[in-house]
């Protein structure tokens, strides 16, 4: 049998304030001298330069970059920054999480993920979902050494993002569904323990929904702990399937045509209740669940116009060809499209 090597954070600091503690914590794991802070434009206001005061209180030399999207033009920019950097530290959402998790992997440098919103499932695993002109890539990256969660900041993230990090967990149950079909028409690799955990994690959600409130400290730390073990399925699998499949497709090619648009979470789960359909599951119920939780279930709750979500569902099969899902080779005619799309009443 082929080995395999399975990466996973080495800690993780979930809580009120624990971003205070950040120094000491690089301190703890033998990380010292200099350190590069990447951050986004709101999010270096909201954690980053609070990051930058605690690393400096521990004597840490602070550089600091910030980046704009995910792009490859990003990851090597902040590639360019790292040079002695000991340790590099993602500080925001998924795109900042992403180009500091692979520009620190190209560097061979540790990287310490520093979510400041609960809204998508990047925040532990080992890949980094990087956006091309075809759409977008899912780069291996090293898993971070430790994650830092202050759950009294990303409870003060707008709730739309908490949302969207639920929604993002909500579509694992059609990205498991793709992937069994993978495996069985395709021969894929498949890992039963890795879906488990995924679809455990969805399960999660859905049974907290109810609780999963704006301005709750708890419900930030019930969201952030489902996006890490959903990140720890995608650390199992090796890849993103167990949380990526034809609704994350949807969503990529979405980003292609929409001239704004949504969080990658909310598309991906509108994305969810149309793929369910596909699959001839019980697509109404994920809707309930998504309208629960305060996430987006039509085009006009996304934002998108209807001509987009149609462009969308016919060209994502051609986004990751390699990743065979419920659209199979040749994906939906723009017939089906729309009444897939109206059937499930997204337009
Ligand atoms: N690697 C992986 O395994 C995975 C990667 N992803 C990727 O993650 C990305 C989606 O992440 P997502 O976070 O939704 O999108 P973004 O990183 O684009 O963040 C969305 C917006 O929220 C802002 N923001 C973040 N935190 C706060 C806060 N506390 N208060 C106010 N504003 C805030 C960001 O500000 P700013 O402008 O400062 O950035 C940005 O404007 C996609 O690119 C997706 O492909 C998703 C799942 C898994
Ligand atoms: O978004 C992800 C999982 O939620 C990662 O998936 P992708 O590989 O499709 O970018
Ligand atoms: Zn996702």
């Amino acid at each position: 049998m082929n080995s395999k090597t399975i990466q996973m954070p080495r800690e993780v600091h979930i809580g009120p304030n624990v971003l205070d503690e950040i120094g000491k914590i690089c301190k703890n794991l033998r990380l010292f001298d200099e350190a590069l802070v990447v951050s986004g434009f709101h999010t270096f206001d909201v954690a980053g330069r609070q990051t930058v005061d605690a690393l400096e209180s521990s004597d840490f030399g602070v550089e600091v970059v910030k980046v704009k999207d995910a792009s490859i033009e990003s990851v090597e920019m902040v590639q360019d920054k790292i040079a002695n950097a000991s340790v590099v530290l993602g500080v925001g959402g998924g795109k900042i999480i992403d180009v500091a998790k692979l520009a620190s992997t190209n560097a061979h440098s540790y990287f310490l993920s520093v979510p400041t919103t609960a809204s998508h499932d990047g925040i532990a695993s080992p890949m980094a979902s990087i956006k091309n002109d075809k759409g977008s890539i899912s780069k291996n990256a090293n898993s971070p050494m430790a994650v830092v969660a202050d759950t009294g900041i990303i409870n003060t993230a707008p709730f739309r993002l908490i949302a969207s990090g639920c929604a993002d967990i909500v579509s694992n149950y059609t990205a498991i569904k793709d992937w069994k079909l993978a495996y069985r028409l395709k021969n894929e690799d498949y890992s039963e323990s890795a879906a488990a955990l995924s679809e455990m994690t969805a399960k999660l959600i859905i049974n907290s929904s109810d609780s999963i409130k704006e301005g709750l400290e708890e419900s930030a730390r019930i969201v952030v702990k489902s996006l890490f073990s959903s990140g720890m399925a995608i650390s199992i699998a090796g890849s993103s399937r167990p949380a990526s499949g034809s609704e994350h497709l949807f969503s990529h090619a979405l980003d292609r045509v929409a001239k704004k648009p949504a969080l990658h979470g909310e598309q991906c789960g509108v994305g969810t209740i149309m793929m369910m359909h596909l699959h001839g599951g019980d697509w109404r119920s994920i809707r309930n669940i998504l309208k629960t939780i305060g996430a987006p279930t039509t085009a006009s709750e996304l934002g998108i116009d209807d001509d987009d979500i149609v462009d969308a569902l016919t060209m994502a099969h051609t986004i990751r060809p390699e990743r065979y899902t419920i659209l199979g080779d040749n994906g939906l005619t723009r017939e089906a499209a729309i009444k897939l799309a109206k059937k499930t009443e997204i337009i």
